[in-house]
């Protein structure tokens, strides 16, 4: 069943287009990352999403409604994110007690359980929680909902590695025996990419790819080699990035649509044939230039 359906999507504010005509689908219970460059406009889309925010033109609808000020929505769904605020006055406590009257399938006693583990004061004020123990505490409260849809914006920001690699094991550990749609946007793919079924790259408002983990791993290759004999294989190929190493040899990294025979020729040819990580093929995916920061300075 299809949880979240973007048809067209388009948002401007007033002199930013930050979403730029997106349609894609989203399937139910599937852990899906929102993955691109600063300013690529995830945030945006998830806050439409969430029906925060309402989009300029388009279509956007989440469990066959539109999101924008929509209660069902809003009771089946939570977002996450870092700038999330509480009244002052409310303690940790208060609020988890808070989200078990708003969150039909609330877990309090996962909650408390979380909370002890993560080393949290549930008599604290969450304003007065530091920048790593208020993410972890947001995300806390992310898990423990059991929203059907479940949007977590850069979740882990200030939290330390340790307790980030806790938190995404808590996150997958729940989600097996809770399952639930899930769109989870980070700027550390390695850190995510275990978990996610699926991937969404955006890139300046766009969606640039949205295909599975194992896909994604096989978008883009890498060559090395000398360049005389890397380049003829590459002519009329998409080159994302290439370097030149020492005075004759290069690196290039380019989309992967060569045929099995291709690469088997290209080995025997001499070239050295590497994959690239996921996370690597997102970057490479969205650069600007072929040449990245050695541009500025070439
Ligand atoms: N409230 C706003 N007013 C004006 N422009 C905005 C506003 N919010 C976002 N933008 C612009 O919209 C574009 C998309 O921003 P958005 O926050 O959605 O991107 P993002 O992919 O989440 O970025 P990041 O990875 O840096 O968090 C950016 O150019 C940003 O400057």
């Amino acid at each position: 069943m299809t949880i979240i359906e973007c048809k067209d999507v388009a948002k401007s504010y007033k002199r930013t287009n930050a979403l730029n005509g997106l349609s894609m689908t989203i399937d139910e219970n599937k852990i899906v990352g929102l993955v691109g460059r600063n300013g690529a406009g995830k945030t945006t889309l998830m806050k439409i999403i969430a029906g925060f925010l309402r989009e300029t033109s388009g279509e956007v609808n989440v469990f066959s409604k539109r999101p924008f000020n929509n209660l069902f929505v809003s009771e089946n769904t939570i977002f996450i994110d870092e700038d999330m605020h509480f009244p002052t006055t409310l303690t940790v406590a208060d609020i988890m007690k808070e989200a078990g009257n708003f969150y039909g399938n609330w877990d309090g006693e996962l909650a408390e359980q979380l909370i002890l583990y993560f080393d949290l004061d549930r008599n604290q004020r969450h304003k007065h929680l530091s920048k790593g123990q208020r993410s972890t505490f947001n995300m806390v409260l992310g898990i423990a909902a059991r929203c059907p849809l479940t949007i977590l914006d850069e979740p882990t920001n200030g939290m330390d590695a340790a307790v980030r690699k806790d938190m995404y094991r808590a996150l997958l550990k729940d989600y097996i025996a809770y399952p639930r749609t899930m769109l989870l946007s980070s700027h550390h793919l390695e850190e995510i990419e275990d978990i996610l079924e699926e991937v969404v790259l955006m890139d300046d408002g766009e969606k640039s790819l949205h295909m599975s983990m194992e896909d994604l791993q096989d978008t883009t290759i890498g060559f090395t080699g000398k360049e005389d004999l890397v380049y003829p294989w590459l002519i009329h190929r998409d080159i994302l990035y290439a370097k030149k190493v020492g005075p004759k040899n290069v690196y290039v990294v380019a989309r992967n649509d060569f045929s099995t025979a291709e690469l088997q020729k290209m080995k025997q040819a001499g070239i050295h044939l590497f994959p690239i990580s996921a996370s690597d093929a997102c970057v490479y995916l969205t650069a600007k230039t072929t040449g990245g920061i050695d541009d500025v300075f070439d």
